[in-house]
């Protein structure tokens, strides 16, 4: 039966923005946009009072199947992605064994097919093993799907391997996504590198470990005329490299986490909270109104979450002990929508662009549009509930959120992928 979304206040900066119109589905299509269309034999669903957006795509995203099932799976972060209002995620290759051939990005496509709540789009390393030694088996990842290449957890420490990777994998017009870290400038660094990390005794992450990386892969970014994306920026001076070479017009773009957006280094001061803890490090509060300022002029490109489970025991260690990360896919939609759009700092057609237009540009996917002939992937936002990240539980199998007891406004409260419903009223189908 064809569904008929009726009165959705529809946010979409490609096409139609502020309008109030009904969006007719059949199958895994939108076939009618407008105002008042008949509703026989359609499933109705009335979104008075709810915006209906582009289904969201987070591009930076930890699912750890295959290989660490005890943090997530394909299934349960999949789950957590739609119910934080998103209908694709990228998925890092750092599993186990490592997404660096073809066989196990089809194993990925073909449990996310079987399991996933959402589309999934695999990313594959660029160095077999994340070493950083051997380029991995490019071609054959991209036959099987891959949208990208990124050694993400690890920056690729040696420039001319970042070079040959570059310089092969162009052919494949994929984007090159780079977390970048000097592994020898940031040794055991725990914390940003500052009065917060000498007042915790903790070992400095300092900021240059990162912008030095930004800048040598850029400057390749110039020599092999590869596409470049930034991952998880986290500097004011990072930011103003990637200022800097938009301006030359180089092919470099960059995301955001709203943990680097929204939190600092002083969250950490006298807590010691594992939660706190990821890569790159929380950094001073100049970084973040920095971020925020690129959010707003467009230097940055994408939010996305970086998503990163981990059990409980494994973040109940000691501080030096315990892994990186924190989750984030459930409460991105609300963090930005409370504190960049609700405050004015940005419209909603910004955050649409930002969470879900940029991404599928940066991946290379088929662009997602409320208009006639566009698959039906679309996020509705409940604008006015206020929750509490956390206090329901999550979806995901972890609970690693360094946003837990927060106050937000604004949610998903439906998710249609290709057509289907995967959440209402704020349920997980
Ligand atoms: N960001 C993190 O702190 N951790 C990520 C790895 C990564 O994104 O670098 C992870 O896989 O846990
Ligand atoms: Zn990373
Ligand atoms: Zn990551």
């Amino acid at each position: 039966m064809a569904l008929l979304l009726k009165n959705g206040h529809v946010v979409d900066p490609q096409t139609h923005t502020g309008m109030r119109f009904d969006v007719k589905i059949d199958g895994d299509t939108i076939v009618e946009v407008g105002e008042n269309l008949s509703s026989d034999g359609c499933e109705v669903i009335d979104l008075a009072g709810k915006y209906l957006v582009p289904g969201l795509v987070d591009m930076h995203v930890h699912l750890r199947e295959p290989g660490y099932e005890h943090k997530g799976t394909i299934e349960s972060e999949t789950r957590a992605a739609v119910k934080g209002g998103f209908t694709g995620v990228c998925s890092m290759p750092n599993t186990d064994p490592v997404t660096d051939n073809g066989t196990v990005v089809e194993y990925v496509k073909s449990v996310a097919a079987r399991e996933g709540h959402c589309h999934v789009y695999p990313a594959g390393a660029c160095s077999k093993g994340l070493k950083g030694e051997i380029i991995a088996e490019m071609g054959d990842m991209v036959a099987h799907g891959a949208v990208a290449f990124t050694d993400d957890g690890r920056g690729i420490q040696g420039a001319g391997m970042m070079r040959r990777c570059m310089d092969y994998g162009k052919m494949f017009d994929k984007t090159f996504l780079s977390h970048c870290q000097d592994e020898d400038l940031v040794g055991d660094g725990q914390v940003n590198e500052g009065v917060v990390s000498t007042r915790l005794g903790l070992l400095g992450w300092p900021a240059e470990g990162e912008e030095l990386q930004i800048a040598r892969d850029i400057a390749l970014a110039r020599l092999t005329g590869a596409k470049l994306h930034i991952q998880h920026i986290s500097t004011a001076r990072g930011l103003e490299l990637v200022r800097a070479a938009k301006a030359e017009g180089l092919p470099v773009t960059c995301e955001v986490t709203p943990h680097h957006l929204f939190l600092t280094e002083d969250a950490l001061d006298g807590t010691y909270d594992t939660r706190l803890k990821m890569n790159p490090p929380l950094r001073t509060a100049a970084d973040t109104e920095a971020l925020i300022r690129g959010v707003i002029d467009g230097t940055v490109d994408a939010i996305a979450t970086d998503h990163a489970p981990h059990a409980e025991w494994e973040k109940a260690r000691e501080f030096e002990l315990a892994p990186f990360g924190t989750t984030g896919i459930e409460c991105a939609l609300g963090l930005v929508f409370t504190n960049l759009v609700k405050t004015e700092k940005i419209d909603l057609g910004r955050m649409v662009e930002l969470m879900a237009v940029k991404p599928r540009e940066i991946l290379g996917l088929d662009p997602v549009k409320v208009e006639v002939g566009s698959i039906a992937d679309l996020t509705v936002i409940d604008p006015e509930a206020i929750w509490t990240v956390g206090a329901e539980g999550y979806e995901s199998k972890s609970v690693n959120c360094a946003f837990e007891g927060t106050e937000l406004t604004g949610c998903a409260s439906y998710v249609f992928v290709a057509g289907v419903c995967k959440l209402a009223d704020g349920v997980v189908c």
